[in-house]
């Protein structure tokens, strides 16, 4: 039985009176344990399908299961991550991560739930801005709470919907490095959705292209087998690492463009006959030299 599935799901909305189909087709099969990376283009539908494991989207067609059971709403076992958030401003790093904590482990003594959210604020590498409310804290500091939060709520499955895409390039970097050492502690199953194929690759065991919308479907699953621990700095130099950005990049590309018709690399010329360039008063695109009463003429005009 798998673990985490989903089987022939397609979701279409209703904007402005007129259905639109996001996705189609989508079939995913995710083990326990394993870190799934899914890259697509901005709009393709990636919240879409992440919120179908949620439980937070219901798909019109197919079935979504974790371990054989139909998933049909949030729960603690799934934890989310986005890219807003979310943390109540009146509150600190360490309330923030309590309310969730309190809720959850509402049987621990005071102390366990104390011991518990300050560990996780340290993994994450708070423990200065303990007990600073959000405005104090940059981008990256606020983004780290929201982790700590999930990841205190101890989820057997981490879904995380581009979760540092809001975050500068550095903060982003430093982040991606610290969510890895994280999961390679404590290895939980994590599915990640970006429009970053070198956030994928960095970060997963498996990239799954999503092709642009509308009728969104997911490609191919590429294995990613760079050895782990894995650092961003040594990646860029490595020739797999470049083989499977060229792959994961080429496969969304092609699949855009077969959507296009194929023809978005090719030149288009304009359906023109030549003319005798000696002429002086020839225009392009006109079949005939063109009259001097003419050019006076599109001179005033414009
Ligand atoms: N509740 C909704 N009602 C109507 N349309 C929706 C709804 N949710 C999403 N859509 C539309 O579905 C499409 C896919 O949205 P979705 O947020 O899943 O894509 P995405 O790939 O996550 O986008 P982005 O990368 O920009 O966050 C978009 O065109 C969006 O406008």
């Amino acid at each position: 039985m798998s673990f985490l599935e989903i089987k022939n799901a397609s979701k279409s909305y209703l904007n402005g009176g007129k259905r639109s189909e996001v996705l189609t087709d989508i079939n995913l099969d995710i083990a326990e344990g394993e870190f799934v990376a899914i890259v697509g283009y901005s709009g393709a539908g990636k919240s879409t399908l992440i919120n179908f494991l949620s439980g937070l989207v219901k798909s019109d067609t197919g079935t979504v299961t974790l371990e054989g059971k139909p998933i049909t709403g949030p729960g603690p076992d799934r934890g989310l991550i986005f890219q807003n958030y979310s943390l109540l401003p009146w509150l600190t790093v360490f309330e923030n991560i309590a309310l969730a904590v309190d809720e959850i482990f509402h049987d621990w003594s005071a102390d366990k739930r104390r011991e518990h959210i300050d560990r996780y604020i340290a993994m994450v590498k708070l423990t200065r801005a303990r007990d600073k409310k959000p405005h104090e804290l940059s981008g990256g500091m606020r983004q780290r709470v929201s982790v700590a939060r999930t990841l205190a709520m101890n989820p057997r499955i981490l879904l995380m919907d581009e979760p540092f895409g809001a975050l500068d390039a550095l903060t982003r970097g430093d982040l991606q490095q610290e969510t890895l050492q994280i999961w390679e502690e404590d290895k939980r199953t994590v599915v990640l959705i970006t429009n970053d194929p070198d956030e994928a690759i960095l970060m997963a065991d498996r990239v799954i292209p999503l092709t642009a919308g509308p009728r969104a479907t997911l490609g191919p699953s590429i294995p990613i087998t760079l050895p782990r621990p894995r650092r961003r700095a040594e990646l860029n130099e490595n020739y797999d690492f470049k083989q499977i950005r060229a792959e994961v990049t080429d496969y969304l590309l092609k699949a855009t463009d077969r959507r296009k018709g194929g023809v978005t690399k090719s030149l288009i010329l304009p359906d023109i006959e030549p003319e005798d360039l000696n002429t002086k008063q020839t225009i392009i695109g006109k079949r005939r030299p063109i009259r001097r009463s003419e050019i006076k003429q599109e001179t005033v005009e414009s």
